[in-house]
């Protein structure tokens, strides 16, 4: 643990796992006036939470929820790491194909890297193959993609838990035909990589299927930690490996949140049981329909998007939820912040911060005068980044609007880890303090069973 964490004055505030610090005061009645949470009302749902907090510790134990485990393995990341570097050989550019949880989780990683972010790429990763993600279907852009992509130094790595994906299917065969409208027929087990679940008797995994009839290498996907879950597998740690992170700290830093849980007495200790029990709260006793997630650096934009994924799919069940928002900042101050602010009091705001202070270029003196900005004479970006999400969060308290607080000292693999593992425990807590089965997501069947039906139908 590289940095210690702040310990709570009372229940409100919990201690943090990891190099990462949360506050939930900005949630508390005493600060925000009457949309806020009184300590009476906190600890009735943090009596709720303790129940579900022993049985996670003893499902650590038994191994019953394979997640909490997880951040101990090695194995699966050698086998995953000697996988990439058969694929990298001659590669210059690795497409990730995969959507939903077998997607998200892996951006989220990569980014850290700064995937996705104009210059965002540290030096060293231009010796490695770029990176890509398609998670959304578009016939439009798969075509485009395909007809530019070198594909005799292009990979593609295909991740489906279920292998029956319809958009990761359809794309996996176009990359297939255009690999072998290209004269590559004889080179596709050197080009692709499937990530996808064993055979399992009577359930039919069609990406396995069309994988092996191509001679295609694939590793297994962890058959206890599926979808949004997964970003701490190889699913999530592949394409962190691809951009050159370090997968064992990632997981080092959800074993420090794992640490964490089995340590605390009681939830008031466990800041996923604490920030759990607060969101439930404000759910049911203070209106909130509404939770929105937005850190202050473009290399956790995805996070807020993975974010999304975990609580909505999670969480909305059965009539119940709040809908997730992801923002970042300090874009969204110029886009959503109104809404946030002055809309109707039913959300609360999750604002992640990063260390800034010192960071970027230094904003000329003489030129800041010029343009009547004599605030930012001299001070760094990273200054005003920090000013900026100091002031926010100060600016929804002023508002009555519940706001919490995550401040990461280091954005680095063991941060991000676990902030990972924390989003997960804290989703997986509120679902079950209220009666919601937190891995299954029913719900998003019919529109599978309705599209191909169209498809049967002519469309
Ligand atoms: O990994 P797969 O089996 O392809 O699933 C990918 C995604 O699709 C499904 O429709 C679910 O709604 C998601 O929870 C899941 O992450």
């Amino acid at each position: 643990m590289t940095n210690p964490v702040s310990l709570s004055k009372n229940s409100a505030s919990a201690e943090g796992c990891a190099p990462f610090r949360i506050s939930i005061d900005g949630c508390m009645e005493t600060v925000i006036g009457r949309h806020g949470l009184s300590e009476h009302l906190l600890s009735r749902y943090l009596k709720r939470a303790e129940p579900e907090l022993a049985k996670l510790r003893d499902h650590y134990k038994t191994g019953r929820l394979p997640l909490l485990n997880i951040p101990e393995e090695t194995a699966d990341l050698d086998d995953a790491h000697a996988a990439l570097a058969r694929l990298s050989e001659g590669a210059r550019l690795i497409v990730f194909f995969g959507t939903g949880g077998s997607g998200l989780g892996g951006q989220t990683l990569a980014q850290l890297a700064g995937w996705n972010i104009p210059g965002g790429a540290a030096p060293d990763q231009r010796k490695r193959p770029r990176t890509r993600f398609y998670d959304n279907l578009d016939g439009a852009t798969l075509s485009g993609a395909l007809d530019i992509l070198d594909l005799e130094t292009t990979r593609f790595v295909v991740t489906s838990k279920s292998g029956s994906t319809t958009e990761t299917l359809a794309q996996a065969i176009a990359a297939l035909s255009a690999v072998k409208a290209a004269g590559l027929e004889a080179r596709i087990p050197e080009l692709f990589l499937g990530i996808t679940e064993e055979d399992k008797p009577g359930k039919s995994n069609g990406l396995r299927s069309l994988f092996a009839a191509h001679g295609i290498p694939m590793l297994a996907h962890h058959d206890g930690i599926g979808g949004r879950y997964s970003c701490l597998t190889n699913v999530g740690l592949m394409p962190a490996m691809a951009r050159g992170l370090d997968a064992f700290a990632v997981r080092q830093g959800a074993a420090d949140v794992v640490q964490k849980m089995l340590d605390a007495r009681r939830p008031a200790d466990f800041a996923p049981a604490v920030s759990a029990a607060a969101a439930v709260a404000l759910n049911k006793e203070k209106g909130v329909r509404l939770s929105v997630i937005m850190p202050y650096a473009d290399r956790l934009g995805r996070l807020a998007d993975w974010y999304v994924q975990l609580w909505a799919e999670s969480l909305g069940k059965n009539g119940q939820g709040t809908c997730p928002i992801a923002a970042v900042g300090p874009l969204d101050q110029h886009s959503q912040l109104q809404f946030f602010m002055d809309g109707p009091p039913e959300l609360w705001v999750t604002v992640v911060r990063v260390a800034t202070v010192g960071n970027g270029p230094v904003v000329d003196a003489e030129m800041a005068r010029q343009a009547g900005a004599d605030y930012m004479a001299g001070r760094h970006v990273g200054d005003i980044v920090a000013a900026q999400a100091a002031a926010l969060p100060e600016a929804l308290a002023q508002a009555g609007r519940p706001v919490r607080t995550i401040d990461v000292d280091r954005l680095d693999e063991r941060a991000i880890g676990g902030i990972l593992m924390h989003f997960m425990l804290e989703t997986i807590l509120a679902g079950r303090i209220m009666g919601i089965d937190p891995f299954d997501q029913p719900a998003v069947e019919l529109a599978k069973i309705l599209t191909r039906k169209r498809l049967d139908a002519g469309i």
